[in-house]
């Protein structure tokens, strides 16, 4: 099956409609897609083998999935612990992060440091608003990214990659390659050239959305708020 992509553009306008027409708040949407980000990092990084997860934020939704995600992991029995260097003054973060500290999970501004002692590291840093170089303080967390031998797992883009054109051929995601990439609502242009395992959350798409973005939206078995795609999915 081949599953049909989303531009940013049309990514932000489905956005749109799902809390226009659609009467979804953000805090829904954010809340499925971090719940579906949570279920990636279930499957992939069972308790048994590691339960230290480093969920790196970005300063806009894409960050708020990872702030989610980090807090539906805690309640899975894992040790999450946030980078979050650019927080946002927006009450939904703010309360994101109080619910956060209200567990007790760690905000560390070290990233380098929290990344000797995590065994799985979640790229919650930019989605699919990402354009341009990459500025400060992300470059070196992009780089650091693109170096570990941890795994990775992306949140809707790989970040620094081009949304419609992929990895960059300069900077410091050039090169970078993530184990495994969740795409929400629809796979971006850029999962043509993801290589790991790809999966599909944001289990919220009614059947006229999907229509008038013209997306294939594949069966989710039972509880599952993830599905997983043939890896390469996403060929226009
Ligand atoms: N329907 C859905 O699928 C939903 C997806 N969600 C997630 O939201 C992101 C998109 O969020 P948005 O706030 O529009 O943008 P980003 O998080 O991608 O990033 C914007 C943020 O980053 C800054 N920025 C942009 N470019 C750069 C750069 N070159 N260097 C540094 N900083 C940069 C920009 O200024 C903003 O602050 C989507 O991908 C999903 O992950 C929703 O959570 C729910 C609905
Ligand atoms: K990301």
């Amino acid at each position: 099956m081949s599953l049909k992509t989303l531009s940013a553009k049309n990514a932000s306008e489905l956005d749109k409609d799902l809390m226009s027409s659609g009467a979804f708040s953000i805090d829904q949407l954010m809340e499925l897609a971090g719940l579906s980000v949570s279920q990636v990092v279930y499957h992939l990084q069972p308790l048994s083998k590691g339960n230290r997860i480093l969920v790196a934020c970005g300063p806009g939704n894409n960050g708020g999935d990872g702030l989610v995600a980090a807090r539906h992991l805690w309640h899975y029995g894992y040790k999450p612990t946030i980078y979050y260097p650019k927080q946002s003054k927006n009450e939904l973060y703010q309360r994101l992060c109080t619910q956060l500290k209200t567990l007790d999970i760690p905000f560390t501004e070290d990233f380098q440091s929290a990344l000797k002692e995590t065994d799985h590291i979640v790229d919650a840093i930019f989605g699919f608003s990402f354009s341009g170089e990459v500025r400060e303080p992300f470059p070196a967390v992009i780089e650091a990214l693109r170096d570990t031998k941890l795994p990775v797992t992306s949140v809707d883009a790989p970040s620094s990659w081009d949304i419609e054109d992929g990895p960059p051929s300069s900077g410091p995601g050039k090169g970078f390659q993530p184990d495994a990439l969740i795409s929400l609502t629809a796979p971006k242009p850029l999962a043509k050239w993801f290589k790991g395992r790809h999966f599909l959350g944001g289990r919220f798409v009614s059947p006229q959305i999907a229509q008038k973005y013209d997306l294939e939206i594949p069966k989710y078995e039972g509880l599952s708020q993830i599905v997983e795609l043939p890896s390469g999915e996403g060929k226009l």
